[in-house]
């Protein structure tokens, strides 16, 4: 990975304890400067990850009503597809030149929730869809409960700290498809420049060069992950928690040149979100005379429906 510090899962997981510290001193700089790292030996499988692809390109290669016949407006598309221009960046009123779909958590029986997820959307059309969508899921979920140990560490505070709020958290499964583009799009860009809501999300080499994060100084730099690498940020409620001390980053997806409009762009982001009852006050471990508090106290789940009004999911 050019631009972007590249990091091992493996030396997290390593019995060596020097290697442990290493990781967690490598990824807890890179979000304390650039705010995206690579991670190597993650849980995704390549196979799976082809898969993926595959499944995702025939959904979104169906009929439009019969992708609309899964929109659910209801749920602020929070679960199955959300059709082209819907989304916006927040704070512009050019839709992103994209369509979604958003696969959530299926919570295991054991779970003890305070809240109900939404179900997923089943796509009729095609069988191995869900199944995948949710294996991979899965996958992604589990890399990210390591990465937030690693910040735990990082952080001071206790190694499973995020343990309870990750798992079976509300997180998402959005693969995306830009659309060639067929016109001169004005001001619209496939994805406008913005911060990701959740705690961190973790995100796998796209079908095409696009994604570029902005550097402290304004610079933007573009973002490629390798095959076997996944990307990952910290979002705005790890920010927010961390009083700013770990970093979410900007980012964006720019237009090809005009001789590359007529082709097609997938990526697939897992957002890690956590349960919504989870509070996201600064952590009394980030906030000091030289850090003074920057945020009201408010819970994952307020802060989600904030943003989805923001962001055009939920109409007010
Ligand atoms: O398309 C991409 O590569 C990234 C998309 C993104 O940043 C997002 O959906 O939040
Ligand atoms: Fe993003």
């Amino acid at each position: 990975m050019q631009n972007i510090p590249s990091v091992d899962l493996a030396d997290f997981l390593s019995e060596d304890p020097k290697k442990k510290k290493k990781f967690i001193d490598e990824i807890g700089k890179a979000y304390e400067e650039i705010g995206f790292v690579a991670l190597k030996n993650h849980f995704l499988s390549d196979d799976l990850e082809e898969k993926l692809y595959t499944e995702v390109e025939k959904f979104f290669q169906l009929p439009v009503e019969t992708k609309k016949s899964y929109e659910r407006p209801e749920l602020g598309g929070q679960r199955g597809y959300v059709s082209f221009g819907k989304e916006h960046a927040k704070g512009k009123k050019e839709g992103d030149l994209k369509e979604f779909w958003h696969f959530g958590q299926e919570p295991s029986n054991d779970a003890e929730l305070t809240e109900t997820y939404p179900e997923n959307v089943v796509v009729k059309e095609l069988p191995d869809f869900n199944e995948t969508g949710m294996e991979a899921y899965r996958m992604l979920e589990k890399t990210g409960i390591y990465v937030l140990r690693a910040l735990a560490l990082h952080i001071g505070l206790q190694e499973n700290y995020f343990d309870h709020w990750a798992s079976n958290g509300n997180s998402i499964l959005r693969p995306i498809h830009y659309p060639p583009i067929t016109s001169e799009p004005e001001n619209a860009v496939r994805a406008g420049a913005h911060g990701d809501i959740n705690l961190i999300t973790l995100l796998m080499g796209a079908s095409a060069p696009g994604l570029q994060v902005q550097r402290r100084d304004g610079q933007w730099l573009d973002a490629i992950a390798q095959k076997d690498e996944l990307v990952i940020n910290v979002g705005d409620m790890l920010q927010r928690h961390t009083n700013n001390k770990l970093r979410s980053t900007i980012h964006r997806v720019v237009n090809p040149p005009r001789e590359l409009w007529h082709t097609h762009r997938y990526s697939i982001p897992f957002f890690l979100h956590p349960r919504s009852d989870m509070k996201l006050d600064c952590l009394d471990e980030c906030v000091d005379d030289n850090h003074p508090k920057e945020y009201e106290d408010i819970t994952a789940g307020e802060f989600l429906h904030q943003r989805l009004v923001e962001i055009g999911l939920i109409k007010k």
